[in-house]
Parts: structure tokens; sequence; C-alpha cells
């Protein structure tokens, strides 16, 4: 397990890196990715998720949609489908597991340090009555306490900066009181939602 959270990390920490810098943006543009920032770095946690057998299907949810509120989620499903992610005009989407491969799924946080260019996914997770499924999510995201705000660079006068400065911390807090909402909640316009 440890073994894996350090593979893991490696591989969110190259993934970010390619999509800042497809962004234009330096590690001196996240100053708080950078590995020398202070002694805090970037930090995973991992959750194993596990859905029985379900005799009705049709009546149940695996897991509710929602975004991920991290940076970047890797997520190993095995080789059970149940995945769906929302694409806007068209809907629920399957998205079935690929022997070795893993789905990255965009997180709130990287929504808002990108000023909205990379969007959060909206997904779910269905049960089936034949199979138990088994899923892994690694969610990868700032220290808890550094706060994250939308690179300065992503913002000029065609693109006003959207979100106020927040902590990984506080935004879990925030989503956990108003879910899929939170993010419109730190908003600059919130109040006009
Ligand atoms: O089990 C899945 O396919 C999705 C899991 C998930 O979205 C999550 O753990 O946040
Ligand atoms: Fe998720």
């Amino acid at each position: 397990m440890v073994e894996y959270q350090k593979e893991l990390k490696g591989l969110a920490e190259k993934i970010l890196g390619l999509m800042f810098r497809s962004l234009g943006l330096t590690q001196e543009d996240i100053a708080w990715f950078k590995p020398k920032y202070g002694c805090k770095s970037p930090q995973g946690v991992l959750q194993l998720n596990s859905y029985p057998v379900c005799p009705d299907p049709n009546r149940a949810m695996g897991l509710a949609p929602h975004t991920d509120s991290s940076l970047l989620t890797s997520l190993y499903q095995g080789n059970t489908s149940g995945l769906q992610v929302y694409r806007d005009n068209v809907g629920w989407v399957p998205v079935h597991p690929v022997s070795g491969a893993l789905v990255v799924i965009v997180g709130d946080l990287m929504q808002i340090t990108c000023n909205g260019r990379f969007k959060s996914a909206l997904h779910r997770a269905l049960v089936n009555n034949t199979r138990h499924r088994i899923s892994t999510a690694y969610f990868y995201g700032p220290p808890q306490d550094v706060k994250i705000s939308p690179s300065v660079k992503l913002t000029d006068h065609d693109h006003p900066i959207l979100y106020r400065p927040v902590t990984w911390r506080e935004y879990l807090d925030a989503k956990a009181t108003h879910f899929n909402k939170a993010i419109e909640l730190i908003r600059y316009d919130a109040s006009s939602c």
C-alpha cells in the first residue's frame, strides 16, 4: 500500500506538471507545487470503495453524483464497469475499465487553480446484480492548509478571476456542508447564484 501510494503520488505530480505546462504555467506560478515549498509537500489520500452485489440495481446507487475535491484523482476500477461521467448535452456516459489503465479525474481544486480552464468531472458509480465491484481512488491535493487560488497568469480582462483563495481543508468543510454546490459558493459572484 505504501509503495502503491508512492507510485501514484509520482504519477499525479507528473500529470499535473504536464497539465500546468499545457496552460503555460511554470513551477514558479504554482508556488505551493514546488517540492521545496517549506516542508509541506502536496499530499494524497487513498480511498478503497466496495460495492456489494445489489439485487435491484435500478433502485440503488453505489456512489451518488459528485465531483472530487482533489486536484486530481487516479482511479483503479478493476474489471467491473460501474463508473459513469456526466457530459453536457449527452448525459451519463459509462467509463468501462481498460486492463492496466487508471482513470484520471480532474478535481475541484484543479478547476479553481486553473480559473475554470479545466473543469472537474461530475461522476457517479452504479451497482450491479452479479458482481461485487471494488475501486481504489487516490486523491491528490495540496498541503491541507495552503491557500489555493487561480493562477494570475490565467486571469485577464476576458477571464476575470473566478474563485476566492481556499485551503483544501476549508474546501472539504464547505463540501461536507454544501456538497456539489461548494464550488459555486467560493466564486466571487456567489451572491448572484
Ligand atoms: O468507484 C468508482 O468508480 C468511483 C469512485 C469515486 O468516484 C470516488 O471514490 O470518489
Ligand atoms: Fe469520485
